[in-house]
């Protein structure tokens, strides 16, 4: 048995099209059928719900909304893709289920092992999850922001196989191919450099949300937390039954860890993409090789601003990310702190979380051992 994430881009679900393509859920009804006929599981974060809403309100679909109408059209559009799941999905005999999650709800522990017994509970009952941002309620702080990080995101919480993003465009190309037509589709990346993230600049149509950016975020986030992904086309005739029996459609990314534990899945999950802690040589070879804490003295550099509690990125002195882990100090008291002895702490803030910056238990540790 493999469980799916399967994420559907507003360009698959409309076909490319203003309004939502009817033909394409029968279309995937019918593939979710035969994957469960399988044996596999399958979670879908379906995008679709602004451009349901504009659909129904009458809106121009080419124009760009701001976020309060944005709020209005998922609000209006997302009851209106579920009805079209719910009536075609019914004539398959597939039952489906709504979760609308945001940032938030995976961010605090309870909620967030709360929505996985509520999704693998599902599973288990034979129901396909379908879920999507909670737009109307979701503020700029507590958005995901993008249906791909979400996936992502949604794949280490249910412990999925496989992350399959259904978009418009074959997979990941060696630049965007709507404006250099020498692109070429990558069939495998087993590591996401620098040279990955810059083919991957454009923001993508004026319906879909951040372009491949968002979707290299997504692989990167996945492959992390243990999850191979799969960039492919919705329209690839039986993509998702394809990928399911082995076939190599798109562009492929391996997981680059084997399965974290499902803590180290949520700490992963929650990492301030612009945080970046610099550490010394010797305090890397304590993450490293002895398996210790990271204290004040190793940090040479703190950029990015974000709280005690948040997932932070550890990088070496050669630029490598060597770690991810909640940090017991916000960003402006680290400033203050590093490079400083542990009992200096409390005499330069005034309070004193301990020692450790970053504890051993809070750590996952990304740079393998020499
Ligand atoms: N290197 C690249 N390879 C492939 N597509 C790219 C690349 N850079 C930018 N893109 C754009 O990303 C688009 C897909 O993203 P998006 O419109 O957000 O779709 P979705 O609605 O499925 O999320 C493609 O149609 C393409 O124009
Ligand atoms: N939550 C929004 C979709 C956001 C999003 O990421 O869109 P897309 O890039 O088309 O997957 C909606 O339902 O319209």
């Amino acid at each position: 048995m493999t469980r799916f994430v399967v994420k559907l881009g507003t360009s698959v679900l409309t076909a490319g099209t203003d309004r939502l393509h009817r033909p394409y859920f029968v279309e995937l009804a019918r593939q979710i059928v035969r994957l469960k006929a399988d044996g596999h599981e399958v979670v879908l974060v379906s995008s679709g719900a602004i451009a349901a809403g504009k659909e129904r309100l009458g809106a121009d679909p080419r124009r760009r909304s701001n976020i309060p109408l944005k709020q209005v059209f998922a609000a209006v559009g997302q009851s209106r893709l579920m009805h079209i799941y719910e009536q075609i999905f019914d004539l398959y005999g597939l039952q489906v289920a709504q979760a609308l999650l945001t940032r938030d709800d995976l961010r605090d522990r309870r909620r967030y092992l709360n929505a996985r017994n509520t999704l693998t509970l599902c599973l288990a009952q034979g129901i396909v999850p379908i879920i999507n941002e909670n737009d109307a309620v979701a503020t700029a702080e507590i958005r995901v922001g993008d249906n791909d990080n979400l996936s992502a995101l949604v794949a280490g919480l249910i412990d999925a196989d496989l992350l399959l993003i259904l978009t418009d465009i074959a997979g990941l190309y060696s630049a965007d191919p709507r404006t250099d037509p020498t692109a070429e589709l990558l069939r495998e990346v087993p590591v996401i450099d620098e040279r990955i993230w810059a083919m991957a600049g454009g923001s993508g149509t004026h319906r879909g949300t951040g372009g491949m950016q968002t979707k290299i975020q997504a692989a990167d986030l996945a492959t992390r937390s243990g999850v191979a992904v799969v960039i492919a086309a919705g329209h690839e005739p039986d993509v998702i039954v394809r990928v399911a029996n082995g076939e190599r459609i798109g562009t492929y990314f391996p997981a680059t860890t084997s399965h974290p534990d499902a803590r180290q899945r949520w700490i992963l999950a929650e990492t301030v993409r612009h945080s970046r802690i610099v550490i010394d040589e010797g305090a890397a070879m304590a993450l490293i090789q002895y398996g210790k804490s990271l204290l004040a003295a190793g940090i040479r550099e703190v950029n990015g601003e974000f709280d005690r509690g948040q997932t932070v990125r550890i990088f070496d002195l050669a630029g490598r990310e060597i770690a991810r882990g909640l940090t017991q100090y916000r960003s402006s008291d680290l400033r203050l702190i590093a490079g400083l002895r542990s009992h200096q702490i409390g005499p330069v803030l005034g309070y004193d979380y301990g020692p450790e910056i970053v504890h051993r238990d809070d750590m996952v540790v990304l740079a393998t051992k020499e």
